[in-house]
């Protein structure tokens, strides 16, 4: 972890990664996608984003037991009707879209997954930037980001910074130097980039940082990673054919 701050150009000598606006298709529910499913992502999100604030209102409240407990009847309620209709882990969402890599309860950057900041993903040139605000739900030490929360965000964004240059890949090897506590409630930025000289046909070794939008150059968190594309057996065999809904499995 010799290199703990992004290239500054925009140079391809550092990196290989080419511009496009990847956070409209992650996580923009209108960008794409069937037509039949955007007003479904549309909802999606809408729930994502109020069990967000509930989730928020839960781990910053201070009101007594009764309370506590009224608010936990009402919530058991909500689970029977969403839970009518559901899939299993071995089908996607059929609103999740494979192509342009919409994951829409991806716990890092889905809009539908109320554990999600979400972290919205940029790709720049040459680097690729998350941006996100954690409130109380994500505390470990008093006022500042849990660890294991830093390690998520950091993942998603170096398999961004991975996927930008073509194939999605998965982390077979993450390092983190955690240099100062990051801060709740307060603008981060993410930043990854892939060093040139870490891609091989089939692994590449992204770096990235977490610092404050505030101070980008005061590195909170740094990181490296080790991501691979899987063998078209290997993918089969961790994945099968189930990974994709219908629709989605007939067109690619
Ligand atoms: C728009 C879309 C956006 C999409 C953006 C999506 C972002 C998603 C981000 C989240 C990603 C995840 O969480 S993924 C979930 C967590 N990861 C996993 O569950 C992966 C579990 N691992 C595996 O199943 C397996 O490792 C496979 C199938 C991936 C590969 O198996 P394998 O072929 O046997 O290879 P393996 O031994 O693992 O090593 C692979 C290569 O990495 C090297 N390697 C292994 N460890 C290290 C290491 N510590 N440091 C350096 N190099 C290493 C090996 O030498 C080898 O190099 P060489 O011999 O090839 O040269």
């Amino acid at each position: 972890m010799t290199e703990p701050h992004p290239p500054r150009t925009t140079s391809k000598e550092s990196t290989a990664i080419a511009p496009y606006r990847q956070s409209d298709a992650e996580t923009d529910p209108e960008g794409s996608g069937e037509d039949r499913d955007q007003d479904r992502a549309r909802a999606a999100r809408e729930l994502g984003d109020a069990l967000r604030a509930l989730t928020a209102a839960a781990t910053s409240t201070e009101v007594d037991a009764a309370t506590l407990r009224k608010i936990a009847d009402q919530a058991r309620d909500l689970t029977g009707p969403l839970s009518a209709a559901s899939r299993t882990r071995h089908t996607a969402p059929s609103i999740d879209d494979a192509k342009p890599g919409r994951r829409m309860y991806n716990p890092a950057v889905g809009p539908g997954n109320p554990i999600a900041p979400p972290m919205r993903v940029e790709v720049g040139d040459g680097v690729v930037v998350g941006t996100c605000t954690l409130g109380l739900a994500y505390e470990g030490p008093h006022s500042y980001t849990h660890g294991g929360v830093s390690a998520m965000l950091i993942d998603q964004i170096l398999g961004h910074a991975h996927a930008a240059l073509g194939r999605p890949g998965m982390t077979v090897a993450l390092s983190l130097r955690y240099r100062r506590p990051v801060p709740l409630e307060t603008p981060l930025r993410l930043t990854a980039w892939v060093p040139e000289e870490s891609i091989t046909d089939r692994r590449t070794g992204p770096q990235a940082t977490i610092a404050t939008q505030d101070e980008p150059d005061r590195v909170l968190v740094e990181a490296s990673g080790v991501f691979v594309v899987p063998s078209a057996e290997q993918a089969s065999r961790i994945f099968g054919d189930s990974r994709l809904p219908s629709w989605q499995r007939d067109r690619y």
